[in-house]
């Protein structure tokens, strides 16, 4: 007999993962979109410019501001924020739906969004993503090399201020390697068998 949608309730809760820039936030959920496709994992909205590579409705959905804008003004963002210059936010409609259907949501977002999905959403689950220590996030932030030094700058100085907020988070993964910050992560979101076989059942 195949699990149905209900069946799977106790794992259809959000989990937002949230951490200071250059951590491995996006390396973490990459690993998880190859090796655990059961988890959903929501596309932000953003002001920024594509980086080398990314791609218009998978990394993000690359907005001007002016739309970026117009989706505050008619309620379309679950959370929204202002970071490093750029605006993000997390499209509403999907997140319910997927949360209707069963299966667990993942958004990864950065910290005043959190505080936003904590203040809407009290069944949420946060998690936060801490660096080994704070000379390792320099050089996974500076070695990326996808930030000129004065966004570097900005985006370190946003780093102390989200490093001092870890007490607020339900739980606390360290990235000493990504698979182990992703097998650890997954193991937050619910149980992977029965997510499996409510996808299952629906092919
Ligand atoms: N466990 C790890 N060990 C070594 N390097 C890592 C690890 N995790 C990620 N990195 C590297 O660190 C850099 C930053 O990672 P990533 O882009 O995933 O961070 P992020 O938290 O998503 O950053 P941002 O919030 O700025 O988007 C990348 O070059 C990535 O390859
Ligand atoms: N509040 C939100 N923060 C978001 C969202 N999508 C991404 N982010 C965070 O922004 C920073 C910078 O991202 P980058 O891709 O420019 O390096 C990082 O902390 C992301 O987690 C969102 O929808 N809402």
């Amino acid at each position: 007999m195949h699990a149905t949608a209900q069946d799977a309730g106790a794992a259809s809760r959000l989990t937002v993962l949230s951490g200071p820039s250059g951590v491995g936030k996006g390396s973490v959920k990459a690993l998880i979109q190859e090796r655990y496709p059961w988890v959903w994992l929501s596309v932000s909205a953003t002001t920024r410019s594509p980086r080398p590579g990314e791609i218009d409705g998978i990394d993000y959905h690359y907005k001007s501001v002016p739309e970026f804008e117009s989706q505050i003004q008619r309620g379309e963002f679950l959370e929204w924020a202002a970071f490093a210059g750029n605006m993000y936010g997390t499209p509403r409609g999907p997140v319910e739906q997927k949360l209707a259907s069963g299966l667990p949501a993942l958004l990864e977002i950065e910290l005043q969004g959190a505080r936003q999905v904590r203040e809407t959403m009290p069944g949420a689950q946060l998690v936060f993503l801490a660096p080994p220590s704070w000379d390792e996030l320099v050089r996974r932030l500076t070695g990326r090399g996808t930030e000129d030094s004065a966004a570097i700058e900005r985006r370190l100085e946003r780093a102390r201020e989200e490093l001092a907020s870890e007490a607020e988070f339900d739980h606390t993964i360290v990235n000493v390697s990504v698979e182990q910050a992703a097998a650890e992560l997954v193991e937050l979101l619910g149980s992977p068998a029965t997510s499996k076989q409510v996808v299952e059942a629906r092919l």
